[in-house]
C-alpha cells in the first residue's frame, strides 16, 4: 500500500488528517512531528512506496519551509500546509514545484487535501497532449503537469497530435499553441471538436502575448479556455487544468453510473439495448448466427432469507463475475434486474451454444462462494434462443420461455428453444 507522509507538530492535527486519509483514500499514513523525524522516516522508507507528502511550512525545528525542500529534493509530490500565505511564499512554492498549498485553518482544508490526493491517484490515467512547436514552452508545461502526475505527450506537429488523439481514448485534454506548421491551433481545435464533445475532451488554446483576438478565436472554434503563454501563473494554470479534468471525470462517472449496474459492475438493461440493437441489425443483414441467453439464479430468495441480503448481494457479484469471465469481447452480458442476467452472443450457433452454456452452468454450480462466515454454492437455470429473428425483443422473449421451461422442469439446467431439447440435467 502506498503511503502519505504527514508532517506537523500538532499530534491532534496529524491524528485527524490520518483518520480522514485512511477512511477516504486507498493510502496508508506515516506521521512525523518534526523535520528530524521526517528525515529518519525518509531514510527508512522505500521512495517508491511514498505517494505524496503533506507538510507544514513551519515546524519547531524548521521554520523556513526546510521540510518542503527535503521532500522536493527526493522528488516526492508535496502539499504544503500553511496558516497564511504571502506573494513571496507563493512564488517560492511554485519554484519548488509543490502540488498545492492549503490554508490550515480553513474549514474546508481537509476536504481540499483529500480532493488533491484523489486527483493524484487519478492523474496518471488522465493523458494530456501538448501541441507546441516551441521546445522551451512545451518543456515548461510538461514539467508543471508532471508535478501533478499527469501522463503528458508532446507533439510539435498538429496533424500528428490529431492522429494520436483519434487512436488513444485515454487523452482527456489537449493544450495547443496557435502558430504551428501545417495547421494552426484554431483549426486543430475545430477538427477535434468535430470528433469529441466537451464532455469527452477538454481543449485549452494558447498563444503569445499581444494577440488579443486569439482568445475569442479559440473559444469560437470550440476550446474550453485560453491562456497567454508567457504570463500565466502556475497556480492559475493548475486551477484551470484541474477544474476541466474534474468536470470530465464527473461526466464519465455519471455516464458509467447510467450504463452499469452498481452492484455487479456489469452493464445494465438500458446499456444492453443501446449496444445490442445495432449489433442485431448487422447480424440480420449478414445472416450471422446469434444466441440470446436468459440466466436466472435458482431459489435466490432462500439465499436472502437464510443468510441475509448482504450475502445475497455477494452471491450476485460472484455469479456476474463468473459469467463475465467466460465471455469474449464480442459478447454482451448485462444484469436485467434482480437475479436475472442476459447474454447476446454474436456469431454463436445453436450447436455451439449448447456446450458453451452447459459448461457455464457447470462452472457456476461448482463455484464455492465464501462470504462473511459462510460457504455456499448456487445453481442457475438458463434459457436459450438461437433462431435468428428480425425482432430482438422476440428473440429475448423466446429465450425467456426456455428459461421458464428450465425452471418448471427442475432448475439447474439449460434449455434451447429451437428444438426444446433439454441438453443437461443435474
Ligand atoms: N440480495 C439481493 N437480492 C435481490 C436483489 N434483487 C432481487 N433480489 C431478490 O431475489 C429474489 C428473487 O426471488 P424469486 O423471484 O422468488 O425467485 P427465486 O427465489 O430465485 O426462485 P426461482 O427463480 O423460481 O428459482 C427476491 O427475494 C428478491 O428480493 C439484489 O440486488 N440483492
Amino acid at each position: 500500500m502506498k503511503k502519505i507522509i504527514v508532517v506537523d507538530d500538532s499530534r491532534f492535527f496529524c491524528a485527524l488528517i490520518e483518520k480522514q486519509i485512511i477512511e477516504q483514500t486507498p493510502y496508508g499514513v506515516v506521521t512525523c512531528s518534526s523535520l528530524e523525524e521526517a528525515k529518519i522516516v525518509l531514510s527508512r522508507l522505500d521512495k517508491e512506496s511514498i505517494q505524496a507528502c503533506l507538510t507544514s511550512y513551519r515546524l519547531r525545528d524548521a521554520t523556513e519551509g526546510e521540510a518542503i525542500e527535503l521532500f522536493r529534493s527526493h522528488n516526492i509530490p508535496t502539499i504544503v500546509l500553511i496558516s497564511d500565505v504571502t506573494a513571496r511564499l507563493r512564488s517560492r512554492f511554485w519554484q519548488l514545484r509543490v502540488i498545492d498549498y492549503v490554508l490550515k485553518h480553513d474549514k474546508y482544508a481537509i476536504n481540499e487535501i483529500i480532493n488533491t490526493l484523489s486527483r493524484l491517484e487519478r492523474n496518471p490515467n488522465n493523458k494530456i497532449v501538448i501541441v507546441e512547436d516551441s521546445k522551451t514552452s512545451a518543456k515548461m508545461l510538461q514539467i508543471l503537469l508532471e508535478v501533478h502526475q499527469y501522463d503528458v505527450m508532446h507533439f510539435n506537429n498538429p496533424k500528428q497530435a490529431l492522429d494520436y488523439v483519434k487512436y488513444h481514448q485515454d487523452v482527456k485534454m489537449v493544450i495547443t499553441d496557435y502558430n504551428m506548421p501545417e495547421m494552426d491551433g484554431c483549426e486543430l481545435t475545430r477538427r477535434l471538436r468535430r470528433l469529441y464533445s466537451k464532455q469527452e475532451l477538454a481543449i485549452l488554446g494558447m498563444s503569445g502575448a499581444g494577440q488579443t483576438i486569439m482568445s475569442a478565436n479559440f473559444l469560437k472554434h470550440g476550446a474550453d479556455d485560453f491562456i497567454i503563454k508567457q504570463s500565466f501563473l502556475a497556480e492559475e494554470f493548475y486551477l484551470r487544468v484541474n477544474s476541466y479534468l474534474d468536470r470530465l471525470n464527473t461526466y464519465q462517472e455519471l455516464a458509467t453510473a447510467a450504463s452499469y449496474d452498481y452492484l455487479t459492475k456489469i452493464p445494465n438493461r438500458r446499456h444492453f439495448f443501446e449496444v445490442v440493437e445495432a449489433m442485431h441489425e448487422a447480424a440480420i443483414r449478414h445472416e450471422t448466427p446469434v444466441t440470446c441467453a436468459m440466466i436466472d439464479i435458482d431459489k435466490f430468495k432462500s439465499v436472502n432469507d437464510e443468510y441475509g441480503h448482504s450475502v445475497g448481494d455477494e452471491v450476485l457479484r460472484k455469479v456476474a463475475e463468473t459469467i463475465k469471465s467466460s465471455t469474449r469481447k464480442s459478447d454482451v452480458v448485462a444484469r436485467f434486474g434482480g437475479e436475472e442476467f442476459c447474454m447476446y452472443m454474436n456469431g454463436m450457433s445453436a450447436e455451439n451454444a449448447q456446450p458453451y452454456f452447459e459448461k457455464l452452468r457447470q462452472k457456476i454450480s461448482d463455484t464455492i462462494i465464501h462470504v462473511e462466515d459462510y460457504t455456499l454454492q448456487v445453481t442457475v437455470s438458463i434459457g436459450l434462443n438461437s433462431k435468428l429473428e428480425q425482432d430482438l425483443n422476440q428473440m429475448l422473449e423466446k429465450a425467456d420461455k426456455s428459461l421458464y421451461e428450465a425452471k418448471e422442469t427442475g432448475r439447474n439446467r439449460v434449455i434451447l428453444n429451437s428444438n426444446l431439447a433439454e441438453v443437461s440435467c443435474s
